[in-house]
């Protein structure tokens, strides 16, 4: 007879007081270390969720972890009324490899809350109050943030608490649609320049400097949300790179700060210089503790030479994902290592077996496709190791 596994008492609290809204995995995640995880049982897993595009320096950096523990011993609160030493070394570190231009930065702790922030300084930077964004966009779930997302079903339960009337949807890529969108009313075109959770779509260079040409023209700001394309991700510091675009504005989260929660809005002086003082404002924002590891994981970003890791490595994955050559496959995409693999059938079973029957773990980006958003720091061995669980449980 075989014996039931023991059901975890950490599972069972976790969904006995959850607030229901995550589908949860059954498995209880316990500690990790660069690409690896291990579940409560000892179970090794390879990552390529990372915290869904957090973990890009790959899971307890040492630099984080040892600068964490120090800024832990010296100081962990300090609102940004009062200045800190840590804050005041993370803004010139970000700056320092933000695009020209973008130096002036709002802090705070996620990437919705960037999103909303952006949102405010769009309208106090143009005195304008209308949005183009794009269809598949995802700019988070807070009831602001979710009037530039498209997908429905985030937005349905809702209503019209999510005011969209303002913003224009239009076709990811379509410069006409685009064309006719952006008028004199338009506060800012918001896009991601790869969309991630709708289906890791790489914009064209085309597309990138449309925007930007156009939203100049109009005297509408250009936002780019890097929230999961930034730091590395893509193969660059910054996905914009990649076509040479500079936005007015920059929304940025995941992985700035190497796992802890952290979200800011960077901008230009002329953008930020309209808004009035006191305008908008966090408690946690700029807290010293993510500081110090913002510090840290940005300079061993730089060190480690991350994005170009990221390059080479992404380049080696996709290759190799495509010589699987399973006729379920429809199209590996992604830019660096930020991948998807489109199947032409729902992809959450093939992503079940890969946890349950692999040990790797994998996210949808809608529901044909299979995300991979490993830690940029994955070995080659382990993303064959990934290349050939994910052949067989096509198989
Ligand atoms: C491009 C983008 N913009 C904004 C956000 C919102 O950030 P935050 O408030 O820190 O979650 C996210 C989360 N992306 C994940 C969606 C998480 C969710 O379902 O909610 C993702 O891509 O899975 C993005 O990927």
């Amino acid at each position: 007879m075989t014996t039931q596994p023991q059901r975890s008492k950490w599972l069972e609290a976790e969904q006995k007081y959850d607030s229901g809204v995550y589908n949860k995995h059954q498995v209880v995640m316990v500690r990790a270390k660069g690409a690896a995880v291990w579940d409560e049982t000892g179970r090794e897993y390879i990552d390529c969720v990372a915290g869904y595009g957090v973990a890009n320096i790959g899971h307890s950096h040492p630099d984080v972890v040892k600068a964490i523990k120090e800024q832990a011993d010296r100081l962990i609160v300090m609102p940004q009324t009062l200045p800190n030493d840590k804050r005041a070394e993370f803004l010139t570190e970000l700056v320092g490899v933000l695009p020209q231009g973008l130096d002036r930065v709002f802090l705070c702790n996620s990437g919705t809350e960037a999103m909303e922030a952006a949102k405010k300084f769009a309208i106090t930077g143009t005195g304008r109050k209308r949005f183009v964004s794009m269809k598949r966009g995802f700019s988070g779930r807070s009831l602001g943030a979710l009037a530039f997302t498209w997908e429905p079903k985030y937005r349905e339960p809702f209503g019209d608490a999510v005011d969209n009337r303002n913003v224009d949807f239009i076709t990811y890529g379509d410069i006409e649609q685009l064309r006719a969108a952006v008028t004199d009313e338009t506060a800012a075109v918001i896009l991601e320049p790869v969309q991630g959770e709708g289906g890791v779509r790489p914009a064209t260079t085309l597309f990138m400097q449309e925007v930007r040409r156009i939203t100049r023209e109009k005297g509408a700001l250009l936002i780019l949300d890097e929230i999961q394309t930034g730091f590395c991700r893509t193969g660059k510091m910054f996905a914009c790179e990649h076509s040479g675009v500079v936005p007015d504005a920059m929304t940025l989260a995941k992985a700035m700060a190497g796992g802890l929660p952290v979200g800011a809005l960077a901008m230009t002086a002329e953008v930020a210089d309209r808004m009035p003082a006191g305008g908008h404002g966090t408690t946690f924002g700029g807290n010293p503790l993510t500081m110090a590891a913002g510090v840290a994981a940005l300079r061993a970003m730089k060190r480690e030479n991350m994005a170009e890791q990221a390059r080479e490595k992404g380049a080696y994955f996709m290759e190799k994902l495509r010589a699987v050559g399973s006729p379920k496959i429809r199209e590996v995409r992604g830019l660096g290592l930020m991948i998807g693999v489109e199947l032409k059938e729902k992809s959450a079973p093939y992503i079940a077996a890969l946890e349950h029957e692999e040990g790797v773990l994998t996210l949808q980006a809608t529901p044909l496709v299979v995300r991979f958003l490993p830690p940029v720091t994955i070995s080659k061995e382990q993303i064959d190791q990934v290349v050939a669980a994910f052949a067989r449980v096509l198989e």
